[in-house]
């Protein structure tokens, strides 16, 4: 509890601010005011409850069974609230994300506050309601809260640069209205930063005065350096790229205050922004800095690159705009149209993911492909190439995956997911732990693989640990999800049209038997009428699988672009790439036109609408 008695917390709280000074000494008598050092339990699940909490400033985890994390809580926020007035065990262990200060209310102090201020009642209720809202709607994976306040740690030998600083700050000013730099340097005479609650007065002040704050470390004040830290929601470690030997696959060295400051974050809470001093100079070896550092997002910018930082900036505050491609092997060219319209536009990606085909369109997104290139690439892979064109024994899969192998080797070469410009990943299913396997690093070539790899249709990758990937697409055709989970903020979400309802006039007896079915396929004859070819089933039993992203992202506010599929397209109809492309892109101009233009776009991106 806190001795001082000199100060005006509540001056700080927008729901306290309005009454008169005398009113806030008054209540704040019957309150008691709780400080938790970053990393402190406020209450353990299982406990009993007797007292409900405010939060004056700060910021807390929620975690379930010890570990689960199913929400975060921020300033101006009840906590302890369900058991309090369910009168129940706590539901769950609240854990201070960063240092915090709390007003604790036992049961008479909060009957005698709430009459002093009836709209704590509210505020409170207001919450509970909404809690209660996304538990029973079965909350789709939580993003990460946007942080308010940003902690930059040099990483690896290097120094912040002054010039860094002022790009990332002129970037969050321009994507998010307010930003300011804090440094050692600013501290207020006097004010010794060893001094937790003096320190965290100051720092609260400065949030309320000046909105989102980036602190700066490393400039040869290591008490500063630590207790600010403390206070940050996210730790954005910042290195320079090119300064990694290329000689050496050997991690870049942490110093002292990164090692320190990594264990006291959660991975979703730390950044790493890697910077080049040229365009010129390609990316790599970004793997040695990951390698012991465990950022949840990374993100590439040449110095001096205004569009770069305004990216990193939306990353950082829930704006940016997020792309999931759906597979849908041949049917993929639509995306890739929708693409072209929307780029062509003026439309900026800033983090793009997918399956199956939908992987290899967000790959070429992150790694700054034209849509034309993309399709390019398709029709030589595809047609010139025939990568799915040969065929083996049906043994292990129909199709020769050593030539499937050789044309991804020469499509992706050496690239790797974390060398690409945009945060990228890809989809698989793991058949050996039955889950979804989220690829974010790796060579291209390799995701790539698993992420197409059609049970039956090719043999399925087996990765270092012998686990057995299959394509992503049997789980999760449209991984929104896992977008959901790496960043708040918008998507886009690119899937096949589910179309008219499939009606098949071929009837089941007319299916011939397998001598004539040979005979057919030897004089190389499309089947029996209308009946589903195998490719085609796989298809719509993938976009079964799609329904679950629908029902994600339409909760989300994810918006769906669905571009129709041309007559006679099919998984593998690849020569009809050019068509459904052309396709995709008069859809999805008709599309931009119907959500308002792209200033629309944009606002809606931006929150603003
Ligand atoms: N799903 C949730 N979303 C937000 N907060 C929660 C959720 N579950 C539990 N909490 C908070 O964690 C607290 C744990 O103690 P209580 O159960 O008293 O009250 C709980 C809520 O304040």
């Amino acid at each position: 509890m806190l001795s001082d008695s000199n100060h005006d917390p509540l001056a700080l709280v927008p729901l306290f601010a309005s009454l008169q000074a005398d009113d806030r000494a008054l209540l704040l008598e019957q309150m008691q005011l709780v400080s938790l050092r970053k990393g402190e339990y406020l209450v353990r699940q299982g406990e009993e409850a007797d007292c409900l909490y405010y939060v004056l400033r700060g910021r807390l985890d929620v975690l379930r069974d010890g570990h689960q994390l199913v929400a975060e809580i921020g300033s101006g926020e009840p906590v302890g609230e369900i058991a309090f007035f369910a009168d129940t065990l706590r539901t769950a262990d609240v854990m201070a994300s960063r240092d915090s200060q709390l007003l604790r209310l036992g049961r008479s102090e909060f009957e005698q506050v709430s009459a002093l201020q009836p709209q704590l009642v509210q505020s409170i209720l207001r919450t509970f309601g909404r809690r209660l809202a996304s538990a029973t709607t079965g909350a789709p994976v939580l993003p990460p809260r946007v942080p308010d306040t940003i902690g930059l740690c040099p990483a690896g030998a290097d120094t912040l640069p002054p010039d860094l600083v002022q790009d990332l700050c002129s970037a969050l000013i321009a994507q998010a209205g307010s930003c300011h730099v804090l440094e050692a340097g600013h501290l207020p005479e006097g004010l010794d930063p060893d001094n937790e609650y003096l320190l965290s007065d100051w720092l609260a002040a400065q949030e309320k005065a000046h909105g989102r704050l980036l602190i700066v470390t490393g400039q040869g004040n290591p008490h500063w350096d630590k207790a600010a830290l403390r206070h940050c929601d996210q730790l954005l470690l910042c290195g320079q790229l090119d300064r990694a030997d290329e000689h050496t696959d050997a991690a870049v060295p942490l110093h002292a205050l990164e090692a320190d400051m990594l264990g006291r974050f959660r991975n979703r809470h730390i950044g790493l922004l890697l910077w080049r001093a040229h365009s010129g100079q390609a990316i790599a070896h970004t793997r040695r800095w990951l390698a012991n550092r465990p950022a949840h997002l990374h993100h590439h910018v040449v110095r001096g690159n205004p569009a770069h930082f305004q990216r990193v900036a939306r990353l950082l505050t829930g704006r940016a705009l997020g792309a999931v491609f759906g597979g849908g092997g041949a049917l993929g060219a639509g995306h890739i149209g929708a693409l072209r319209a929307l780029l062509n536009a003026g439309l900026e990606l800033d983090i793009v993911g997918g399956t199956s085909i939908g992987s290899s369109v967000a790959m070429a997104c992150a790694a700054g492909e034209t849509p034309q290139q993309m399709m390019e690439a398709f029709n030589y892979f595809f047609l010139d190439k025939k990568a799915f064109g040969h065929y083996a024994p049906p043994l292990y899969g129909l199709i020769d995956q050593r030539h499937v192998d050789a044309s991804l080797r020469e499509r992706y070469g050496d690239t790797r997911l974390e060398d690409l410009d945009l945060n990228c990943y890809v989809v698989a299913a793991n058949l050996s732990t039955n889950q979804s396997e989220i690829l974010r690093s790796g060579p291209c070539w390799e995701a790539m693989r698993m992420s197409a790899s059609i049970p039956v249709a090719l043999a399925p990758w087996i990765n270092r640990n012998g686990d057995v990937l299959v394509d992503g697409g049997l789980i999760d055709n449209v991984p929104a999800s896992v977008m959901h989970g790496i960043k708040p903020g918008p998507n886009l979400v690119f899937m096949l049209s589910p179309g008219e309802r499939w009606q098949v006039k071929t009837a089941y007896d007319q299916l011939p038997s397998r001598l004539r079915q040979l005979w057919q396929l030897l004089r190389g004859g499309k089947g029996q009428g209308d009946f589903p070819r195998i490719g085609q089933t796989v298809a719509r039993s993938m976009q079964i699988a799609s329904n679950s992203a629908l029902v994600a992202s339409r909760r989300s506010g994810d918006r769906l672009v669905q571009p129709p599929t041309v007559p006679g397209m099919a998984l593998t109809a690849w020569k009809m790439g050019n068509a459904q492309e052309q396709a995709g892109y008069d859809y999805a101009c008709r599309w931009l036109e119907q959500q308002g233009g792209l200033d629309a776009l944009l606002a809606w991106r931006d929150g603003r609408h």
